[in-house]
């Protein structure tokens, strides 16, 4: 099976590296001047620079030749996935899509899965996803995730191919559980990084993610994902790392606003839509998600950071 990495992000950028240690990689980029600049370089200069393109990636900005491979793996942001896949539906029929996204369609309230079922019908669709920074892989450094598939032989077939000597790849059906976990610990990031960035502290943010972990659980059992999911790579891991580094874009667009300052709105910060997303289905399936209402609240200016921690702290009490 031939791959091919669609987003020339730092994401799929670090993924189509790392692939590329053990198979030809075609990348492909929606931006020609882009894609000649990273063939004579030799670099993703624009969106990770310092890490060099091995041999074995091909670099294209024709999206004809790009989906020749069986296996696309789709590293761009959630709110342009769909339009991606519609605008070209017909160049994806019958392939294996990967999504490589962390998020929730604003319009829809679906995931990336979701969102492939339903704009090509005829694709087999899987999730890529858990604790991984975009330098770390690209670096070499050892990394695990989560590969969700609804289709198990398929689930195994694309963990073999797509498992590298640094990308250890562990397999579920639970797409659902993969979809949520990825999503909201976004959310969760952007929260813990108001608290740092406020000089609340770490106590404050241990309570925010363990909170944040059962808001998470909360909303993916409800969906019918299983707990298990949310404990491994996906959920807790990736929670684990988004809430704590400041690599994460998330963390850094809340430690901007716990102090007041402003935040480069071209960066790529998946859980600013997703908290929406995630705060208009937890409404409509009246389920009680405190931390994501109250991250909504910061992103629109209608909540100060006072008012919002005076407001988590003054819900009834209850039991853990
Ligand atoms: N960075 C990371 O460490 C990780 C990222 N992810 C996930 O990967 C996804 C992508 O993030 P990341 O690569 O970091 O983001 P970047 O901001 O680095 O890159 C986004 C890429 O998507 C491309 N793109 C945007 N809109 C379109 C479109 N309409 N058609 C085609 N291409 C488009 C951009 O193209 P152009 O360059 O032309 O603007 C760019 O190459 C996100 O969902 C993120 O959560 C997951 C794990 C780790
Ligand atoms: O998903 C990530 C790490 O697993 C990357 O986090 P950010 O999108 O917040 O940078």
């Amino acid at each position: 099976m031939s791959v091919a990495v669609l987003g020339s992000g730092a994401f799929g950028t670090a993924l189509a590296i790392s692939l590329a240690g053990k198979q030809p990689v075609t990348l492909w980029s929606r931006n020609p001047v882009h894609a000649q600049a990273m063939t004579e370089a030799r670099e993703n200069t624009a969106r990770l620079p310092g890490y060099p393109l091995p041999e074995a990636i091909l670099v294209t900005s024709d999206l004809e030749q790009a989906t020749q491979a069986d296996t696309l793996l789709l590293a761009v942001p959630m709110q342009k996935l769909r339009a991606i896949l519609a605008e070209h539906s017909a160049l994806f029929d019958g392939h294996v899509l990967v999504a490589c996204c962390k998020g929730i369609e604003l319009t829809t309230g679906l995931g990336p899965v979701q969102v492939m079922n339903e704009t090509v019908p005829s694709a087999k669709a899987a999730l890529l996803t858990g604790p991984s920074f975009a330098q770390d892989i690209a670096a070499g450094l050892p990394t695990a995730l989560t590969l969700a598939c609804s289709d198990p032989n398929l689930c195994t077939k694309l963990q073999e191919q797509l498992t590298t000597a640094n990308l250890r790849l562990y397999r579920t059906t639970d797409t659902a559980g993969a979809e949520l976990g990825g999503a909201l610990k976004n959310v969760m990031a952007i929260a813990c990084g108001a608290v740092i960035g406020a000089g609340m502290g770490d106590s404050a943010r241990a309570a925010l993610m363990t909170r944040g972990y059962a808001e998470m659980q909360r909303m993916a059992l409800a969906c019918g994902a299983k707990p298990e999911t949310l404990a491994g790579l996906s959920g807790f891991g990736d929670l684990t790392l988004t809430c704590s580094s400041e690599l994460s874009r998330n963390y850094r667009l809340g430690l901007s606003i716990g102090r007041g300052e402003g935040f480069d709105p071209s960066v790529t910060v998946e859980g600013a839509a997703t908290a929406r997303a995630v705060d208009s289905k937890a409404r409509d399936m009246n389920l009680d998600m405190p931390i994501t209402h109250t991250v909504v609240g910061l992103l629109d200016h209608s909540l100060t950071i006072a008012q919002a921690t005076a407001q988590l702290l003054a819900r009834p009490l209850k039991e853990e």
